[in-house]
């Protein structure tokens, strides 16, 4: 004998019940079949009673919606010839639920008791159309029903089961009634006066436990729509896996918050009788499926899932007068019992100073007033403050039986969700410590399930999701990289880098799932118009783990966002110098930002574009020595452009072949009028311990007047080379005297300038090819022989792989 129960969706309509009817055909021995009402019913059904008891005309549209669904699977499942009968005894049982609701809606009236004998009309319905659907095809199948042999109390809605009587006519009923096939009604119960009761919601699933429980069977089957108990509701966690074998307890707790496989109270009965519980798909029969049962998993992982409760309301009880007083919790707790509130969750402070709770958020209204009501004395005198309600909360949970021999676990836990900016707002682990719960605010669920799924079950691969705002020259190089080197680091740094938002000045454009990049060529057709707020909204509102904001444009509108990232713990990667040379109170803000939030703020590219000149000095600065003095030529198009003018083509030639291969700034005039090197310079200051503003570096213009005023690149391209004696002057008279031009910065004795020099042959900087640069460090420890860093120091290549070196420098850190 067997006892195997189907849900709603696994008999939601004639497609899905044939299904249902193949699988018990494929059943070798007699099995007892428990089906819930088809799905959406028991929802209707509540509706219509509502709405008739308002007299609110409506419910008959609900009327017609629930008859029209078992008629057609009359019709869609029985041969023709056979309808009849079958048909008229659903338009009976209908007839007698229009009876009930109209007689609702005349005396505007629902008692529990009727409302629960309107309810059972569901499994009512389906279990009598199954069994004839079976009976069709030939089976020896009967229709039982569960009233005969499940005996409750009168408490309608959700009444108890008398297990002394039940346990002894549910033995008797099927050895009087044996067949093949008995289709049982879940959910459906009577009183000893024999007035039909309901088991509350799950109750289906616990007809079926009753049921096996009370023939001793060896186990029992709970068809539903997925393959099994998952380590985390994979409509929510992408990765989450089925858990192959859990025991009781285990799947008590995850059921208990909110794994809606099974109901917890389904397991109380077969629980004392080691009778094994296995969850199966009826629309992948094949599946293995769950095993739930008395012995433990051997999976060495002590954490089996990770599961939420939503929709709750943290209250929290506080006063001074609280302390050490006896009987506080026992009155606070009564009226909620009283009041028939559930509490899903308690925590209270050693100091005795607070209470704190959460329950179902449609019951704080009412527990507010009751609890205010019950401490109105103490409140008055000031001893217990007013009752506090926090909305909009959920519960996050990670379970397991061997949780409690892991030291580690809840550290584990705690750092994942810190690291991601979700708040706690009280914690609880039972005393059982199978499982350790946090209160979160909703809109974090999402993202508190995917990190504790990262952290306990796929901690191998970490994911980060990028936002890249600018995809000019050096964004798209950033891209393409990311394209090339994504399978590398996935396999080798265990790292997945996915982009989920991208944006130009023009346009914005996400994909939740990461966008395929070999696809996406321009934003034209993905994006939406794009603006600085609208970009961070998005993030936010998408509230992905591990995110990161990568700014690759040269705009202080952008750079003056960081902040709002930070605050949220989205790391920040920027090739964009503004941030870090604008005001030392917002360099020093944007650092402790990151600081406070965890989130990581790079911007090597900001010198030396890929060289690595800003962790250089990080390192010496960390290990204590000190920069005395720099000498540098950190301007790669400069550079370029003093290696490549040699009087024979036009200066301004020269510039724009600079532009051209991606060397100068959007706008070339911030190379060429210095302030691109100012900016380097006061970056390299700042990092080595220097507190200097823009005012603090003096920069020595070569530029004719007439140039300093071009509002884009082609003006001022167009300016230069109306002044070509100025520069051909220049190059003249340092060729002259056997030199060559550089920019050079120098920070010498404190003082710091940026100029135009005449470099001798026998100076360092002499022979600097192409686009390069080269900073000299003196300092404490490299005294007469100066630390030297040389190499590209511009070109959207290389300084592409910057950024993605600081983007792999956050990923290496989460594995
Ligand atoms: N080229 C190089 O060798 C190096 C460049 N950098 C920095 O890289 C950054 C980007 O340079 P390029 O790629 O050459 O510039 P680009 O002009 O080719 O690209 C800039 C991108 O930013 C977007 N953008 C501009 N304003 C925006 C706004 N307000 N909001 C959103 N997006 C906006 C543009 O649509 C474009 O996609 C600059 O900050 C530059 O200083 C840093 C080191 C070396
Ligand atoms: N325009 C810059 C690019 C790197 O920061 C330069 O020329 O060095």
């Amino acid at each position: 004998m067997k006892v195997i129960k189907f849900g709603g969706s696994s008999v939601a309509n004639a497609v899905n019940i044939k299904r249902c009817v193949d699988i018990i055909k494929n059943i070798n021995e007699p099995v007892i079949v428990v089906v819930s009402a088809l799905s959406g019913v028991t929802d209707l059904l509540q509706l219509a009673a509502v709405q008739a008891a308002a007299h609110n005309e409506e419910y008959i549209n609900q009327f017609k919606e629930i008859s029209h669904r078992h008629l057609e699977v009359v019709r869609a499942l029985i041969p023709v010839n056979q309808q009849a009968g079958i048909l008229s005894s659903v338009i009976r049982d209908l007839n007698e639920l229009e009876v009930l609701l109209q007689g609702c809606y005349l005396l505007r009236e629902l008692s529990p008791r009727i409302k629960d004998l309107i309810m059972s009309f569901g499994e009512r319905l389906s279990s009598y159309v199954i069994a004839e659907v079976m009976k069709a095809q030939g089976e020896d199948c009967r229709q039982g029903y569960s009233g005969a042999f499940i005996k409750t109390n009168d408490k309608f809605g959700k009444a108890a089961v008398n297990f002394e009587v039940t346990d002894a006519l549910i033995v008797e009923y099927f050895k009087q009634n044996p067949a093949a096939i008995t289709i049982v009604p879940g959910f459906i119960a009577e009183s000893a006066a024999n007035e039909v009761t309901t088991l509350g919601r799950g109750g289906s699933d616990y007809t079926a436990a009753i049921i096996a429980a009370a023939l001793d069977l060896k186990e029992l089957e709970i068809w539903t729509d997925v393959s099994g108990i998952y380590t985390a509701n994979p409509r929510v966690v992408k990765q989450a896996k089925i858990i192959k074998h859990i025991n009781f307890q285990e799947a008590m707790e995850l059921s208990h918050f909110g794994a809606k496989v099974l109901y917890p109270s389904a397991l109380a009965p077969i629980l004392p009788k080691g009778i094994s519980l296995i969850v199966k798909n009826t629309f992948e029969p094949d599946a293995e499926g769950s095993l739930v049962s008395t012995i433990g998993s051997t999976d060495p992982n002590p954490v089996r899932g990770i599961t939420n409760i939503d929709n709750l309301a943290l209250l929290t009880l506080e006063g001074p007068g609280m302390v050490g007083v006896a009987g506080i919790s026992k009155r606070l707790f009564e009226v909620l019992s009283l009041e028939d509130i559930n509490v899903i969750f308690i925590t209270q402070a050693s100091s005795e100073h607070s209470i704190c709770f959460a329950i179902i958020a449609s019951d704080a209204d009412k527990a507010e007033r009751v609890i205010n009501a019950a401490f109105e004395f103490e409140i008055q005198n000031k001893k217990v403050k007013p009752v506090r309600v926090e909305l909009g909360m959920s519960i996050i949970a990670v379970v397991g039986d061997y949780i409690k021999g892991h030291q580690g676990v809840s550290g584990r836990m705690f750092s994942a969700l810190g690291r991601n900016n979700i708040n706690i707002c009280a914690i609880a682990q039972g005393a059982s410590e199978r499982n350790i719960s946090a209160v979160i605010l909703e809109k974090d669920v999402k993202k508190a399930l995917n990190v504790l799924h990262e952290a306990f079950f796929e901690e191998v691969v970490v994911q980060l999701n990028l936002f890249v705002m600018g995809i000019g020259n050096v964004g798209g190089k950033f891209l393409e990289q990311i394209v090339k080197q994504h399978h590398y680091l996935k396999e080798h740094l265990k790292v997945n880098i996915r982009v989920v938002g991208i944006a130009n000045s023009k346009l914005m454009c996400f994909n939740v799932d990461g966008f395929n990049l070999s696809e996406v060529k321009d934003l034209s057709n993905c994006g939406v118009p794009m603006t600085q707020g609208g970009f961070l909204d998005k993030i936010k509102e998408l509230n992905l783990r591990n995110s990161v904001f990568v700014d690759n444009t040269a705009t202080a509108e952008v750079a003056m966002t960081y902040g709002e990232y930070l605050k949220k713990s989205i790391a920040v990667v920027t090739c964009n110098k503004i941030a870090c040379s604008s005001t030392m109170d917002y360099y020093k803000e944007l650092k402790g930002l990151s600081k406070k939030y965890n989130a990581p703020f790079l911007y090597e590219t900001n010198v030396g574009a890929g060289l690595p000149i800003i962790d250089t000095i990080k390192n010496l600065v960390a290990s204590g020595d000190q920069v005395k003095e720099i000498q540098a030529v950190l301007s790669g198009s400069l550079n370029f452009i003093f290696n490549q003018y040699n009087g024979t083509k036009l200066f301004a030639d020269v510039v724009a072949l600079a532009k051209q291969e991606g060397y100068t700034e959007p706008h070339p005039l911030i190379d060429l009028s210095g302030v691109d090197v100012k900016r380097k310079l006061m970056i390299l200051m700042r990092e080595s311990n220097y507190w200097v503003e823009e005012e603090d570096i003096e920069v020595a213009n070569f530029l004719p007047e007439s140039c300093m005023e071009a509002k884009d690149a082609d003006t001022f391209i167009a300016a230069l080379a109306k002044e070509e004696s100025h520069f051909k002057g220049l190059y003249d008279a340092a060729k002259a005297k056997g030199a060559c031009l550089k920019v050079v910065a120098t920070l010498k004795e404190g003082k710091a300038c940026v100029g135009l020099q005449e470099i001798k042959s026998d100076h360092p900087f002499y022979h600097l090819e192409g686009k390069d640069n080269i900073v000299l460090f003196f300092t404490d420890r490299y005294k007469e022989q100066p630390l030297l860093i040389k190499g590209a120091g511009a070109g959207a290549e290389v300084t592409a792989s910057g950024i993605f070196a600081d983007v792999i420098r956050i990923g290496s850190k989460l594995v």
